[in-house]
């Protein structure tokens, strides 16, 4: 069972005085922000215990209850590579589809697509990445080879009427190549843009990255990609995932991703540590008077619950002060 994490009304009272700070002088923010909750799958797919299906679907549920509009739930990759999701078929039955939230899931080929569809994944993400060295670890192949899969998925999910969301690792550096140029981020952005990627996420997958590249690598991609279809997922190994977060808002990024308590990491990463935490996130939109839809106390109440169920320490800030008072 888990405990429920009391947070105190003052502390939501200094939030909400946030508000009135003028912000017409940091540029021009998006009214609103679609927050990509990644904890359930990125979150979780680099715990070394196998987490109990149930605790999966409840970690979901809360998360649905918090009101995030978009929960990734789980991915049908080889349980070999993964075996932390390979549980993904009974996860995604399991949990309470709310109305109004999508519960997309990882399909790195056809078997894959095909797997969640008959478990009833109504949304798919493909995912590459701009490092050669990385996706061979990563998915086995090189990334020419890649995107002949994600051409098979594109087609079938087409077919299907199913929207698929790509992703692409690296764009800030990588654990084997180092340097990544924003040129080949935005060719790669590109090619999945035109492939009929709905939107694309930019993945720091190992937290390297620091405002400036992200400033770089954002104004290349924007020349080839419109800036309604991207969203950022920066990992906070270094610390700078808010930074750069809101670097990427003030350039008219309104879609990010984020994980409960800051969980995460990709096992074929070396490095890569957690997402930036969600919690964290909606303090600093709230703050900024930016709509989530999403209600903070809920959220720390499932960060509360996860971090209880791995027997860990929430990585969030947010939630580490309101636990002190
Ligand atoms: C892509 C594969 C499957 C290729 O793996 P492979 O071994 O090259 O695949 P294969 O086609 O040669 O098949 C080999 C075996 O795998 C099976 N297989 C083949 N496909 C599947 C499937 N979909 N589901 C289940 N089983 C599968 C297939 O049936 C066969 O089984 P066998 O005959 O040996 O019994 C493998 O490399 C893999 O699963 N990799 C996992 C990668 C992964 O999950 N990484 C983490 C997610 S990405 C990430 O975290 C980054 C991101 C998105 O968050 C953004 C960021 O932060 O940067």
């Amino acid at each position: 069972m888990a405990t429920v994490r009391k947070v105190f009304p003052r502390r939501l009272v200094g939030l909400a005085s946030l508000r009135a700070i003028s912000t017409s002088s940091m540029g021009a923010f998006p009214k609103q922000v679609k927050i990509v909750e990644v904890g359930p799958r990125d979150g979780l797919q680099n715990e070394k215990n196998i987490v109990p299906t149930p605790v999966k679907i409840k970690l979901i549920d809360m998360l649905s209850e918090a009101g995030l509009p978009v929960i990734e739930a789980t991915s049908f990759v080889s349980p070999k590579w993964v075996p932390q999701m390979a549980d993904h078929s009974e996860v995604l039955k399991g949990i309470q589809k709310f109305p109004g939230i999508n519960y997309p899931v990882l399909t790195p080929n056809m078997k894959g697509f095909e797997e969640a569809v008959a478990a009833g994944a109504k949304e798919v993400c493909i995912f590459g990445a701009v490092s050669e060295l990385f996706t061979r670890k990563n998915v086995n192949c090189s990334i020419d080879e890649s995107f002949q899969r994600f051409d098979g998925v594109m087609k079938a999910a087409q077919a299907a009427s199913i929207p698929v969301r790509g992703y692409i690792s690296c764009v800030l550096g990588c654990p084997y190549e180092g340097k990544i140029s924003p040129a080949k981020v935005a060719e790669v952005a590109k090619k999945l843009y035109s492939m009929g990627c709905y939107e694309i996420s930019l993945g720091d997958t190992i937290g390297v990255g620091t405002p400036g590249l992200m400033k770089d690598m954002l104004t290349a991609v924007m020349r080839e990609v419109p800036v309604a279809a991207l969203a950022v997922h920066c990992h906070d190994t270094y610390g700078q995932a808010l930074a750069n977060t809101l670097v990427a808002l003030q350039m008219g990024v309104s879609v990010v991703d984020s994980s409960v308590a800051g969980l995460g990491g990709c096992p074929y990463a070396q490095g890569a540590s957690g997402n930036l935490a969600t919690e964290d996130l909606v303090y600093m939109l709230t703050g900024l008077g930016i709509h989530t839809g999403v209600d903070l106390q809920k959220l720390l109440e499932a960060g509360d619950f996860i971090c209880q169920a791995l027997n860990r320490k929430t990585s969030s800030k947010v939630a580490q002060a309101t636990c002190k008072l």
